[in-house]
């Protein structure tokens, strides 16, 4: 076959695939390499496929290169024989000559300073139909051969109310038209209530979906990845309740499309909320693994967390938000500010086993960015005998060697009265804290950062808050500490206990109803079935909250800023209140996989002079 080459028309395929560019990866033997001259508009363009990129350079009149464009095959979304257009809906118009590719493009930044992707397309002409077809053929073969990784088909699920009720229009209008492009198929469950994604998860056939994906914020979230490592355990066999047991980590990817008034994990994970963006990350296979703490009260699993276990003020905050709801996100705002008035703080013992300092710490201004090292290390730490570039697509029991023993290594105790005690698996950044609540931690290393904020005066507690949403150092403040842990364990100090226990007594006498659930509660002890699969936490959680809600109707009668500030405070996780206060929480190394890379190098950090004595050089390692 005659293949018009960047020698003019007539050129052979042979002629062209002559090493006589930089672009030239010495491989002779490469099947998919093919280069020609075509025109994109007006412009003459070298452009060539090679095993790994597909770029086009535009030439001058003497066949001198000018400006190129460069896409990773692993980026290209999709090749449409014709004219094609994706947005605002699908539109081909038939041409022989013409093929259009898609591919990921880096856009402007988006809510903080990372970048938003986007899709662009590029419309090839061709001399001949054979030339055309030819690159068709090429460029699809370089799909199939390069991606080895990307879905072929999803179990999408929508939250119709999530945010702004605008899930089944976004996966409409931006995701749908995206996955079809790249050749994906996805079936849609809209969600009639909550915990059907979970309950469908761990109950329905799965067989054939190479990924599960949330249209939704992080509730939406959570349900999936509780349903994914219920799902994974029941396979394996293992007791989600046992803090000791090593669990199994999950091969079925979660997708996270934000459509929620709180989308924090994907944040965290993309540093971007936006639904094309994170189809993009979808489509392409991306693979980001993420630590999970497994929460645990009295040897049976609470909830799973990724992002924040806290108490004290970020407990008080959520559950006076819940109070608030009618005022939409706003409540948030709204809480903040009454229980910071209210000045409160708890007092606790609290106890951690500490992670190996050598790797890494909270405090070393490093940022876990897209293919961190810390992580990428821990990895091969985590998983010794597998193919760390290859553990992505699988594991298996035998491979995993996480330390598992709770007992080994030594715990640490510390008791005092705490602002707040917050553990999280993850910086936590967020639009508003574009850094998050720990900077320097790492999404997949098998650790947690414990951030304790002891007892201070009003406006020291203020600084360590305000110091969030600037680049100040939040840890470098005399009341606060951070410990990089794999563990911790929160108890009331004993004393607490007893006046605690003695409020509740007095709440029982008051009534029989809360008397009859707490029997109801101990009934589902002894069978202890696994959380995900039954709904003794969801039980718990109504109890919980039905506690807190009477105490708290009390302790607020009088306004957050009432003289008798309650005694014992709740724990958010995740953007939920747990029904216990008495927790231990254990971080487990990379069990679950999103369809994510991490933030990109120079995303997900605010603009910062470089040098600024303030920022401490954290803006200058991630610029
Ligand atoms: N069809 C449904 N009806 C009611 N609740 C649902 C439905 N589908 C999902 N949910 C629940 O709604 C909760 C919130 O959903 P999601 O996280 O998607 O939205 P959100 O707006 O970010 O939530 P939040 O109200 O917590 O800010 C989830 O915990 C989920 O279990």
């Amino acid at each position: 076959m005659q293949i018009p080459g960047r020698l003019g028309e007539g050129a052979s395929e042979r002629q062209i695939r002559r090493p006589f560019d930089s672009l030239w990866d010495g491989s002779e033997m490469d099947p998919l390499w093919v280069e020609s001259v075509l025109r994109v508009g007006k412009k003459r363009y070298r452009v060539i496929l090679n095993g790994l990129h597909f770029s086009w350079t535009q030439l001058d009149k003497q066949n001198r290169d000018k400006k190129t464009v460069s896409v990773p095959v692993s980026e290209l979304i999709g090749v449409e024989e014709g004219k094609a257009e994706i947005q605002p809906q699908k539109k081909v118009e038939e041409s022989e000559l013409h093929f259009t590719v898609f591919s990921v493009k880096r856009g402007r930044h988006g809510g903080g300073s990372a970048r938003l992707w986007t899709v662009g397309r590029t419309q090839f002409t061709c001399s001949s139909r054979d030339l055309r077809d030819h690159w068709v053929t090429k460029l699809r073969a370089a799909l199939r051969e390069k991606s080895g990784s990307r879905p072929q088909r999803l179990l999408v699920f929508i939250n119709p109310f999530g945010g702004k009720k605008r899930g089944v229009q976004i996966y409409r209008t931006l995701v749908s038209p995206l996955l079809e492009l790249a050749g994906i198929s996805a079936h849609v469950v809209v969600t009639e209530r909550a915990n059907q994604a979970r309950d469908h998860i761990l109950k329905k056939e799965l067989t054939g979906f190479d990924g599960v994906v949330c249209v939704g914020g992080d509730g939406m979230f959570s349900e999936l990845l509780h349903g994914v490592i219920g799902r994974t355990q029941q396979e394996a066999g293992l007791s989600e309740h046992d803090p000791t047991v090593t669990l199994q980590p999950c091969n079925l990817h979660i997708g996270i499309i934000p459509a929620g008034s709180t989308d924090c994990v994907c944040f965290a994970t993309v540093g971007v909320n936006d639904p094309v963006t994170s189809t993009l990350h979808i489509i392409i296979g991306d693979s980001q693994p993420l630590d999970v703490c497994s929460v645990h009260h009295l040897n049976s699993l609470v909830r799973y967390s990724v992002s924040m276990v806290g108490y004290g003020f970020y407990g008080d905050v959520l559950a006076e938000s819940e109070r608030h709801r009618w005022m939409g996100p706003l409540r948030y705002d709204y809480s903040g500010c009454m229980m910071y008035l209210s000045n409160r703080s708890y007092s606790g013992v609290v106890q951690f086993l500490p992670a190996d300092p050598q790797y890494s710490s909270p405090r070393d201004n490093t940022r876990c960015l897209s293919g961190c090292r810390v992580c990428s290390e821990s990895t091969e730490r985590l998983f010794p005998q597998s193919d760390a570039s290859s553990n992505a697509s699988s594991y298996s029991t035998s491979q995993y060697s996480q330390d598992s023993s709770l007992s080994d290594g030594d715990w640490v105790s510390l008791e005092g009265r705490f602002r707040c005690v917050s553990l999280t698996c993850m910086s936590s950044s967020c639009p508003r804290s574009p850094l998050g609540l720990s900077p320097a931690a790492h999404l997949a290393d098998g650790t947690g950062d414990l951030i304790l904020v002891r007892d201070t005066h009003a406006m020291g507690f203020l600084k360590y808050l305000h110091r969030h949403t600037n680049t100040e150092d939040q840890f470098d403040l005399p009341f606060v500490e951070v410990h990089r842990v794999r563990a911790v364990r929160f108890s009331l100090p004993p004393g607490e206990v007893e006046s605690d226990e003695e409020e509740k007594v007095e709440e029982g006498e008051k009534g029989m109803e809360e008397g009859k659930v707490e029997l109801e509660g101990e009934r589902d002890r002894p069978t202890r079935r696994s959380v995900s699969q039954q709904h003794l936490a969801e039980r718990g959680e109504e109890r919980g909250m039905g506690d807190y809600r009477k105490k708290k109707k009390r302790d607020f009668l009088c306004g957050p800023c009432c003289s008798r500030a309650p005694s014992v405070s709740v724990w958010n996780c995740d953007g939920e209140i747990l029904p216990y206060t008495d927790i231990l929480c254990r971080v487990h190394g990379q069990l679950v996989r999103l369809f994510a890379r991490g933030i990109e190098d120079g995303a997900g950090t605010r603009n910062c002079r470089a040098g600024s004595r303030k920022c401490k050089g954290r803006c200058v390692l991630h610029t």
